[in-house]
């Protein structure tokens, strides 16, 4: 049987004449994505591709503490859309080195959102939960007071307020212990130690949800995806379906980080990887048994609530998530 090509084609034109002024002339649209070598740069690269032509200079390419090396880069592409997923992470680091933290991290943001404000552009930015102060044991909502810690929740937090001070259309997700199957993280952390290690003690008091990277981006461009019931005339593809703000984007439930060792080596044991560790043999320690350079919050808690009814989901749960993102780092690293 031969497809009845001339239906689909007027069921196409229909959708793009009735739903969206954005016909193929109009693109491709170029996206920046700024640390798009990092854990949520790359899931964004991936993510975001649909969309418009990606462009996500390497440190090489474009050193992001070269504010003038910014300006020229953003002039010469005029981008029309900014993901920016760089960012001084090095926590404990950033303490001796403060003015290269909030180069990246305050900064830099600052930089971005006065460009996407003049141009009349969306920036996504990204932001952390050591922004607030840790105490107690209920979750932070997007409102409540920060007191940062450290130098790196400090510059964070300097960054997400320039964002919101600066008039440009912007969201930013504050997300918490993020992971990846591939660069710097906790779980490949636990995995290298647990291979020539037969006991680690672990902190059982900091308490937070393990966000992979993947569902950070994932969710990102779900906020750029319109519900065919809310498709409007006239709406770029590039305006996101969420209002200016700050949002919670983690995983559901919460655990130590000793709890989130446990499981990567209870998940791992389960897919027959071979360690020298044991979940029993994990010792869980207080922070203060574990001295380090930055002070980290307890309760690094989230209250997910605002994200998921502006969208419409439910964020899936840390151990689901742990078990893709392990299985992905298993098979591919
Ligand atoms: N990691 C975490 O646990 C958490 C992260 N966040 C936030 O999420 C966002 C993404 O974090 P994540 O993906 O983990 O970060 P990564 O550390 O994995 O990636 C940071 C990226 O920034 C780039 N970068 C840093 N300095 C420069 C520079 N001078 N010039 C050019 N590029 C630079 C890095 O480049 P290169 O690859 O060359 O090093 C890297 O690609 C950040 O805003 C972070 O604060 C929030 C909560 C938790
Ligand atoms: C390696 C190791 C760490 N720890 C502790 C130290 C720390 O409290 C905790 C996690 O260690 P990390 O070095 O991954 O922690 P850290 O780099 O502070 O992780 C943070 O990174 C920044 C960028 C964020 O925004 C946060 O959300 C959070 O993910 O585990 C142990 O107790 N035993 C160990 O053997
Ligand atoms: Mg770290």
């Amino acid at each position: 049987m031969t497809p009845d090509h001339s239906q689909l084609s007027t069921h196409n034109s229909q959708l793009t004449t009735h739903h969206s002024p954005f016909t193929p002339h109009n693109l491709p649209f170029t996206i920046l994505i700024t640390g798009g070598n990092g854990q949520v740069g790359f899931e964004l690269q991936r993510q975001f591709a649909p969309w418009g032509t990606i462009l996500a200079p390497t440190r090489q390419a474009l050193d992001l503490t070269n504010a003038q090396a910014v300006d020229d880069y953003l002039a010469q592409h005029q981008p029309a859309l900014i993901l920016n997923a760089a960012a001084y992470t090095a926590v404990d680091k950033a303490e001796s080195e403060p003015e290269q933290a909030r180069r990246l991290n305050a900064e830099l943001p600052a930089q971005l959102a006065a460009y996407a404000a003049k141009q009349g552009i969306t920036l996504v930015h990204y932001s952390t939960d050591y922004v607030y102060p840790g105490n107690g044991e209920t979750p932070w909502q997007e409102d409540s007071p920060t007191a940062p810690l450290s130098i790196y929740g400090q510059t964070k937090l300097e960054g997400d307020e320039a964002v919101t001070q600066s008039g440009a259309h912007h969201l930013i997700f504050r997300t918490s212990w993020v992971y990846a199957a591939r660069g710097n993280n906790f779980m490949k952390t636990m995995l290298r130690l647990g291979h020539k290690r037969e006991t680690l003690n672990i902190v059982n008091d900091q308490i937070g949800a393990p966000t992979p990277a993947r569902l950070i981006a994932q969710i990102s461009a779900l906020a750029f995806t319109p519900h065919a019931s809310r498709l409007t005339p006239g709406h770029s593809p590039l305006t996101p379906y969420l209002s200016s703000g700050v949002y919670h984007l983690a995983t559901q439930g919460e655990t130590s980080w000793h709890g989130l060792a446990s499981e990567i080596f209870k998940q791992a044991a389960q897919r027959q990887v071979e360690l020298a560790i044991t979940p029993e043999n994990t010792q869980g320690i207080t922070t203060a048994q574990y001295p380090t350079p930055a002070k980290r919050p307890l309760n690094s808690r989230l209250a997910l609530s605002k994200l998921e009814r502006a969208l419409g989901i439910t964020l899936p749960t840390w151990q689901s998530q742990l078990a893709l993102t392990l299985q992905e780092h298993l098979e591919h690293y």
